[in-house]
């Protein structure tokens, strides 16, 4: 991504506007401590020349000057830690309010196209980098504005001496600021083309890292194959930035003796000027004071700028996500109506880009109000793809799906979602108390120990998570110690498969209420017993509610009052049970495989 002055200016207002609005009080005082900390030194080198004319004329009174000497040397030791304070202080406050911001930009990319596309992912990356960074331009403009103000500061005084000498420290600056621009540009373009590197680096190290994938990677004894990976990336970054560094000290090394020589010429020139007496000595002591303040303003000055545009450069992630459109269109005021008649795809199709093959091509399908609706089909058919187009995770791509007659592209998918409760095929196991995981479901059930249990109760797993250390307040995780006790740390309990299959459940059974409930593979992970067990109570709980479910195990949706098979994108066969077998089609026989797989396996 190449970004031009004029995108890292607008960067720049950005994030000045972000660290003002987030700390309005803090920042005037800042800069006014900044601009008065620079003018400290310059204070002191003009009351030092003061003080040594008035002491080598007769009878100059150095009373006042020194006075002031002790004042601005107070200053100058004081004023830089309340800039230090104030800088760190309003680099929290604008990275709090950045990362905020950035965090509900992520939220309002409601679908999942987005969140699916790597360039966002790399992109969302990036902008947690880049708002991570904003203390850093907050230094940056203190750094700036500080340097800024010596820099003018020293070479007005300088030139109050002598024109031709300012002249001379003037010549050596310019080209050096000219070329540390230069570099940092380049510098810039470097890191963005190492990041790729990075990005590699860093999968690497959390494969190696985290818990995942730790049990594979120790059998198939595949560590030092991924250590082998990720260090062949950091070596690859680490030749690219050797290049750069040898680049920038060889026009620094160059930069420094020209400057150098300038401050060298001026010294002699000044020193002999004074042996000539064109020149007092106090101003001998301004000219050395005024040549080292330059060069280091000039320093901290070439830092700031250089900083910055790295720092902008990663702002302008931030900047692109923040900015970034909802992947799906808005309907801001539309409404989902308690479910009455039913849910319709018509003609659906749906792909996951333009690039990928059509998942779905022409659903027609109805799931009637109060009725369960069973959808089979092999591996691959589509079955959670049309699931997730149910709760508008994306909008297909041709045809609708009407709720009651309303198209979903009307509905903000906030509402719908309302409306409908879920157990995903890969549904999620979190780092966190069994109520708790329990309570995501249903926030307000959040506390409500009756509620968690009773959802608890019917999906089968009160038992085991009653006998559980503190119960349901036992972390569920190996990850952390949770708790804010650190003197008695709550030790996590990790959950089998089936079990964290049965919290999923009752995540989905504490929404209580809702008009639709979707069951993707909701025995899955459970032993056939239990499968059997779960099936059974959902069969009650669907008793008179409108259900989708999904299952591999045709006799686990046998009774479900439609079944729907999809096949090619299609649905192929539509009807009872007993209307498939007797259609005696691909359903059918599918059905008779799997039972007879069972009669096999019984002696
Ligand atoms: N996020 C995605 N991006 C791109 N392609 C996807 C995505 N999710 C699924 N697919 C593809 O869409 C097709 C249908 O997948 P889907 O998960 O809907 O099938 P399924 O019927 O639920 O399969 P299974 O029975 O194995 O769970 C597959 O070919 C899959 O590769």
């Amino acid at each position: 991504m190449r970004v031009g002055a004029a995108g890292l200016w607008a960067a720049a207002v950005r994030a000045v506007a972000l660290i003002w609005r987030s700390a309005r009080a803090g920042v005037p005082v800042f800069i006014a401590l900044t601009l008065a900390a620079s003018a400290a030194p310059i204070a002191t080198a003009w009351l030092t020349k003061t003080v040594i004319d008035r002491l080598t004329t007769p009878h100059g009174a150095v009373g006042g000057p020194a006075l002031g000497l002790a004042a601005t040397g107070l200053a100058a030791a004081a004023l830089p830690v309340g800039v230090h304070y104030l800088r760190a202080q309003i680099g929290r406050s604008a990275g709090l309010a950045g990362t905020d911001r950035l965090f509900a930009a992520a939220e309002r990319q409601v679908g999942l196209r987005n969140f699916e596309d790597p360039a966002y992912q790399d992109r969302l990356r990036l902008a947690q980098e880049g708002v991570g960074r904003v203390p850093e331009i907050v230094d940056g403009i203190g750094g700036g504005l500080g340097g800024a103000a010596s820099l003018l500061g020293f070479l007005g005084s300088l030139l109050l001496i002598s024109p031709a000498m300012t002249a001379v420290v003037l010549a050596a600056a310019v080209p050096a600021l000219a070329a540390e621009i230069l570099l940092t540009r380049r510098r810039s373009a470097m890191e963005w083309s190492i990041e790729r590197y990075h990005r590699r680096e860093y999968f690497y190290g959390q494969l190696l890292t985290g818990t995942a994938a730790a049990t594979e990677i120790r059998l198939f004894g595949i560590g030092a194959f991924l250590r082998g990976l990720m260090m062949r990336e950091r070596r690859s970054a680490n030749a690219e930035s050797r290049r750069m560094d040898l680049r920038e000290l060889r026009t620094q090394g160059g930069l420094t003796v020209m400057s150098a020589a300038a401050a060298g010429a001026g010294l002699w020139w000044a020193v002999t000027a004074a042996r000539r007496g064109e020149i007092g000595i106090g101003d001998v002591s301004m000219f050395l004071a005024a040549v080292v303040g330059v060069q280091g303003a000039l320093g901290t000055l070439t830092a700031a700028i250089s900083g910055g545009q790295a720092r902008l450069l990663a702002f302008t992630h931030f900047i692109a996500v923040t900015d970034a459109e909802p992947d799906l269109p808005r309907a801001l005021d539309g409404e989902a109506p308690p479910l009455r008649r039913g849910i319709e795809l018509q003609d659906v199709w749906f792909r996951y880009s333009d690039d990928h093959p059509w998942v779905l091509r022409g659903v027609d399908l109805t799931i009637p109000q109060g009725r369960a609706v069973a959808l089979v089909g092999l591996n691959g058919a589509g079955k959670s793809t049309l699931v997730k187009l149910l709760c508008r995770m994306y909008d297909p791509s041709k045809g609708r799906i009407l709720w009651d007659g309303v198209d979903l592209r009307d509905i903000p998918p906030a509402r719908l979602r309302e409306r409908i409760s879920a157990v995903f095929q890969d549904h999620m196991n979190y780092d966190m108390t069994a109520g708790e995981n329990i309570a995501l479901g249903d926030l307000t059930a959040l506390g409500d120990r009756d509620r968690l249990r009773r959802a608890a109760v019917s999906a089968g797993i009160d038992g085991k998570l009653s006998s559980l250390p503190r119960g349901y307040d036992t972390p569920l995780t190996r990850m952390f110690v949770l708790g804010s006790d650190q003197e008695d740390p709550v030790t996590g309990v990790v959950l089998s498969g089936g079990q964290w299959q049965r919290l999923a459940l009752a995540r989905a059974l504490v929404r209580e209420g809702r008009d639709l409930m979707i069951l993707d593979e909701p025995g899955s992970g459970l032993d056939p017993e239990a499968e059997q067990e779960v099936h059974a109570r959902m069969r009650e709980h669907r008793d008179g509610r409108t259900s989708l479910l999904i299952s591999h195990r045709l006799s686990a949706v046998r009774d479900a009052d439609r079944i729907a098979v999809l096949r090619d994108g299609r649905i192929v066969e539509h009807g009872t049970h007993d209307a498939l077998l007797a259609a005696d089609g691909g359903y059918a026989r599918l059905f008779r495989l799997q039972a007879a797989g069972y009669q096999q396996e019984v002696p």
